[in-house]
């Protein structure tokens, strides 16, 4: 923006020089006198500067030459002719006339002092000039201060116009505030548009990266649309795939539930099946099991028909008392539900019994009963051997009790077991799972419930799940047989070992229960001595063990006579089976023979024995259920 010019009103003083100060003080002073009031003399001094050359202002002063000052200005225009008073007096003093002091000189020619009329009239002349010097210098002052009047009204004039310039100007100057405001607030504007042309191009460049990553999430977006269409008519097909499954589940369920109908139907049937083969294989069966010779080969005396596995019999050759006619050879034959040879496996003679097993799940009770003369095989067919192939009926009937009980679970039926060995040597019972201190072996008394449940006091009841914790029960009845073994030279023999395993069954969606036991029994040797040899001791042990086993002889055939009195208290042994005896149990008796012929009259009694106990009928057993 373009400032206006401002016009100076500097106010030009007249000429500092002394010389012409001191030849116009008596002018001035005189024609202050002579004329109007002189002006100010400010205003009288002031002179207006201008470009116009002196020389063509001044006609009245020509004649006179005028002597330039460095401040010797002249106003331009015929207004403005006005001579300064320095200029004039300087002009006065140009011309010839010299007044000075000392030797006058007139017309070239000084005068003697004695001259004074020339003198006189130099001073006259001298005055005349200086007359009409002053009159001219007030011709000239005439018109100096009408030019001063005009140009103090111009100057006023101009000053109004100045004063309204300034006006002009001031309203200029705050407009060119507000400009300047307006140029600071437009500069600042600018900046913000410069920041804001940057920060436009910053979102400009993001808002490229942002369209191009739109359009690859569009991109991404279609293909996600795809799959998801996809997925829908994956989705779509594998919810009807679902519904099919689900349906088909539905009514496989359905069939499932009828065919666990069924199987239960099944199952009870089986076991109705099942118990009628038992009861018409008869309650009570005897096996006979002849031990192969320790030597091995044939027993001469002992004969099994080849075609029968039910009969065996024993040929005796009888000296002729009367010592005239031939020896004869006696036969005794007898006939039992299974007659096993010396050959036959553990395997095969497990396969026998593991229906009757079978029936202890079913929910009767069941003993299974080895007698026999010592060293006749009753441990060996009981408990077997180690050998996974001379296992024997315990180990074996425990494994497919556990194995049956598992199948029946998918039926519903939850079994749990419990086992206990007990021995009973000379009418005391002794707890083959006892794990405590052998002098603090408490004693043991058989108690009967009121609801007819038999338990023996302070005897070790082991829960049992699998076929291992009944072997290790096996292996501790063992080794508590051994110590006493050692303490009393062929105890086993002498003492009854009764393995039980109670049976508890649940089927909570049919609401069934059933409750049954399994006892495996190896009695003692039954080789009776005579009473004459027996003493002390040994006739103790025979007694009990006479007692015990006739008394069990007795009991079986109360059984099967139906009395109504069983004298189960007359022994230890039957009073602790009584369960497994009476009429609700499947009883079966392994005779263990020897073939050796000195023990044949021990063999001829346990099958004289066993053939009584075959021929008993006990009532129909009926499985424990509710
Ligand atoms: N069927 C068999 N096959 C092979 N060996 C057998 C058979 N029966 C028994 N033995 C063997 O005969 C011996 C005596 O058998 P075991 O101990 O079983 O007789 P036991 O009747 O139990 O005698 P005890 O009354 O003294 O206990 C054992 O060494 C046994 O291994």
């Amino acid at each position: 923006m373009s400032r206006l010019p401002v016009m100076s009103n500097k106010r030009v003083l007249p000429s500092s020089s002394s010389e012409t100060s001191q030849d116009f003080a008596p002018l001035q002073k005189k024609s202050r006198s002579d004329a109007e009031p002189p002006a100010k003399p400010q205003a009288a001094a002031t002179v207006f500067v201008a470009k116009r050359p002196v020389a063509a202002a001044r006609p009245n002063v020509s004649k006179a030459p005028v002597k330039r000052t460095g401040a010797a200005t002249v106003a331009s225009g015929p207004s403005r002719g006005v001579l300064r008073p320095s200029a004039v007096s300087t002009a006065a003093r140009g011309g010839n006339v010299k007044a000075t002091t000392g030797a006058k000189v007139v017309g070239g020619t000084k005068r003697p002092p004695w001259d004074l009329k020339g003198k006189v009239s130099d001073m006259e002349e001298k005055i005349t000039n200086y007359q009409t010097r002053v009159k001219s210098i007030n011709q000239e002052n005439e018109v100096l201060k009408g030019s001063m009047a005009q140009s103090q009204k111009r100057t006023f004039e101009m000053e109004k116009d100045l004063q309204i310039h300034m006006r002009k100007i001031g309203e200029l100057e705050k407009r060119v505030a507000l400009l300047s405001g307006v140029e600071e607030e437009l500069v600042q504007v600018s900046t913000e548009r410069d920041t804001l042309h940057k920060d436009l191009s910053n979102l400009e460049g993001k808002y490229k990266i942002m369209e191009t990553l739109r359009d690859s999430q569009e991109a991404e977006l279609q293909i996600l649309k795809m799959k998801l269409s996809v997925q829908e008519s994956s989705l779509a097909r594998l919810q009807q795939t679902l519904a099919d499954t689900e349906e088909e589940v539905r009514s496989l369920k359905e069939t499932v539930s009828q065919q666990k109908d069924e199987l239960y139907a099944g199952e009870m049937e089986r076991r109705k099946l099942h118990n009628a083969i038992q009861e018409l294989k008869g309650n009570i069966r005897v096996f006979c099991r002849v031990r192969p010779l320790v030597n091995g080969g044939l027993s001469k005396h002992i004969h099994l028909a080849s075609d029968d596995k039910t009969s065996i019999s024993l040929a005796k050759t009888e000296e002729s008392h009367t010592g005239k006619g031939t020896d004869t050879q006696r036969n005794y034959n007898f006939s039992f539900d299974r007659v096993f040879g010396p050959q036959t496996s553990q395997q095969e003679v497990f396969e026998e019994i593991s229906l009757l097993v079978q029936s202890a799940l079913d929910g009767y009770n069941v003993c299974c009963f080895a007698y026999g003369q010592t060293g006749s095989g009753k441990t060996y067919t009981m408990e077997g051997e180690e050998f996974h192939e001379s296992r024997g009926v315990i180990p074996r009937a425990v494994q497919q009790i556990f194995k049956a009980s598992d199948k029946l679970s998918s039926q519903g039926w939850e079994f749990t077991f419990t086992a206990s060995f007990v021995e009973i040597y000379n009418e005391t019972l002794r707890d083959l799972l006892y794990t405590g201190k052998a002098d603090k072996r408490p004693d043991h008394e058989i108690r009967k419930s009121n609801n007819g449940e038999l338990t023996v006091t302070n005897l070790t009841y082991q829960k049992v799940s699998c076929e291992d914790q009944v072997l290790g029960l096996i292996a501790l009845a063992n080794q508590n047989r051994s110590t006493a073994q050692t303490a009393q030279n062929d105890r086993s023999s002498r003492s009854h070992s009764v393995f039980k395993l109670d049976i508890e069954g649940v089927n909570t969606g049919r609401d069934v229960k059933c409750k049954s036991a399994l006892c495996l029994v190896d009695l003692a040797g039954s080789e009776r001595m005579l009473k004459s040899q027996s003493q002390g001791d040994r006739f103790k042990e025979m007694t009990a063990i006479n007692g015990s086993l006739s008394n069990l002889g007795i009991v079986i055939a109360a059984l099967a006579n139906k009395e109504s009195y069983v004298p189960y208290r007359n022994s230890k042994l039957t009073y602790l089976l009584q369960n497994c005896l009476g009429g609700n149990s499947k009883t079966l008796m392994f005779v263990n023979i020897a073939p050796e012929p000195d023990s044949f009259g021990e063999t001829l009694n346990s099958l004289r024995f066993a053939s009584k106990v075959n021929d008993c009928v006990i009532g129909t057993a009926s499985a424990n259920r509710k």
